[in-house]
């Protein structure tokens, strides 16, 4: 007998807070405080059978999967299959509406409007069978009942004063309001079933026992409370925001990055192609600076240049050079009779014949007008002699009918030590002087002069 009283199974209305709900498989809210203090007060322990909704709590009940419901009213149809309980909590019903609603004080004002009701509550069949005009909408549970009014799909919800504002307090319906008070209050009880008859007086006699200190500890408990348990998602969407906004900054300046970084490659790659531009014609300047525009052999500045290298490299290695200094005969005939057109391509002619027979290495300038210079370094006075006479003969081969036979006087000069770039010049110019004056169309290094045979 004493077995029978310990881990009694028992059901709860699972979403019916803050009366009862299951949480977690575990019961929780007003009937769990008081089936606590039952429990204390009598030789009974209790053992939860956990439900998904009330239609089951009612089911496992009428099967015996469990000994009782822990907390509701009592109603004839119930009377089937429980018997209950004393009471051992009190709690008034109220109406509610879209607050746009008049105040009608109770049921009775009702008449052809619309009511919800959870299905199978009390309250259900109260109103089915006390106010049979009145337009009854059976709904599955309390929510569902006040989101429909609060939508003004019906137009008033009657249910537990305590639920349905725990609902609308947790599910912040900002439309509802108290329009009357049921009168039908809750009278809330233990409906055991008729298999276990022998619990009610136990219970009974816990109820009895309990006291208006632990009514008030209830009271307290279920005050202080937040039965519904949502997730709060306000850290979670806080963070989604930040990341989200971390995101979009960091893309944003990505792209921004990369489309400057592209424009920069694209500008880099046109100021390289510039620069390159720029590096050809300063090429091209530096060039056409030491040239002869006429003939594009280097010029006087030029070849002044490296005759002062040519001075430094014999001072510091004694190396042999010469120059050879030639002078177009009779020029200013050829311009007279022919024309300066003629002249200019004699010139340039002339020119090519020159760079043709010189070494790489030997600088062919022109010193001006009809006057073309050689500095040949790494030769001595045989090896220019053998030049300007190679130049000679080139020269004579260079006659055509356009062109005419042109000769030149060539004076030659070794470079000696101490001698200065003018001495060494002059003696160049001095030895061409010598060649034209014993003939032109000759070579001479002053005091040897060879006349070239035509
Ligand atoms: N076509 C042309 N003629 C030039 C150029 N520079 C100088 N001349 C001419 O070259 C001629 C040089 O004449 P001259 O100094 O009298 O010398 P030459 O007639 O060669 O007589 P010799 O030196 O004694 O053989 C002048 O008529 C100049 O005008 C040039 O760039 N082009």
């Amino acid at each position: 007998q004493k077995a029978e009283l310990t881990k009694i199974k028992y059901c709860v209305d699972p979403k019916w807070a803050p009366y009862e709900a299951i949480h977690n498989k575990k019961h929780e809210g007003i009937s769990k405080e008081y089936l606590d203090i039952i429990s204390q007060k009598s030789p009974l322990t209790f053992q939860l059978v956990p439900t998904t909704d009330w239609h089951q709590t009612l089911e496992f009940v009428k099967t015996n999967k469990c000994h009782f419901i822990s907390m509701l009213n009592q109603s004839p149809e119930r009377d089937h299959f429980l018997t209950f309980s004393d009471v051992y909590f009190h709690a008034p019903n109220a109406l509610y509406a879209h607050y746009d609603q008049p105040m009608i004080g109770n049921l009775s004002s009702i008449t052809t409007q619309s009511i919800a009701v959870v299905l199978d509550y009390r309250l259900y069949h109260y109103l089915k069978k006390n106010f049979p005009h009145i337009n009854v909408i059976a709904v599955n549970n309390e929510l569902e009942g006040l989101e429909k009014v609060e939508a003004k799909e019906i137009d008033y919800y009657v249910g537990s004063y305590y639920s349905a504002n725990k609902i609308i307090q947790d599910a912040s319906f900002s439309k509802l309001r108290i329009v009357g008070i049921a009168e039908l209050e809750d009278k809330l009880r233990i409906g055991v079933n008729k298999h276990s008859e022998f619990l009610l007086p136990h219970l009974n006699q816990a109820i009895s026992k309990i006291s208006e200190q632990d009514h008030q500890t209830v009271f307290d408990y279920f005050k202080t409370t937040n039965f519904v348990h949502k997730t709060d998602y306000t850290l979670v969407l806080g963070l989604a925001c930040f990341f989200s906004a971390i995101f979009i900054i960091l893309y944003v300046g990505y792209s921004r990055s990369v489309r400057f970084s592209r424009a920069l490659a694209s500008k880099n790659k046109k100021l390289k192609a510039l620069h390159a531009q720029l590096d050809a014609k300063n090429k091209q300047l530096a060039e056409l600076a030491i040239r002869d525009p006429l003939t594009m052999l280097y010029n006087r500045s030029h070849l002044a240049e490296m005759i002062n290298q040519q001075i430094k490299l014999k001072d510091r290695y004694n190396k042999r050079s010469c120059l050879i200094m030639i002078d177009i005969d009779d020029f200013k005939q050829i311009n007279d009779t022919l024309g300066h057109k003629v002249g200019d391509d004699i010139l340039k002619n002339l020119s090519n014949v020159l760079i043709k027979c010189a070494r790489n290495s030997d600088i062919v300038a022109r010193w001006g007008g009809e006057e073309f210079v050689l500095l040949c370094p790494e030769t001595d006075i045989d090896k220019a002699i053998l030049l300007a006479k190679r130049f000679q003969q080139a020269l004579q081969e260079m006659k055509s009918e356009a062109c005419p036979n042109v000769t030149c006087s060539i004076g030659i000069s070794e470079l000696h030590t101490k001698d200065s770039a003018d001495e060494w010049f002059i003696s160049a110019d001095n030895a061409m002087y010598q060649a034209k004056a014993q003939g032109k169309n000759s070579i001479s290094t002053l005091g040897n002069t060879n006349k070239v045979s035509t």
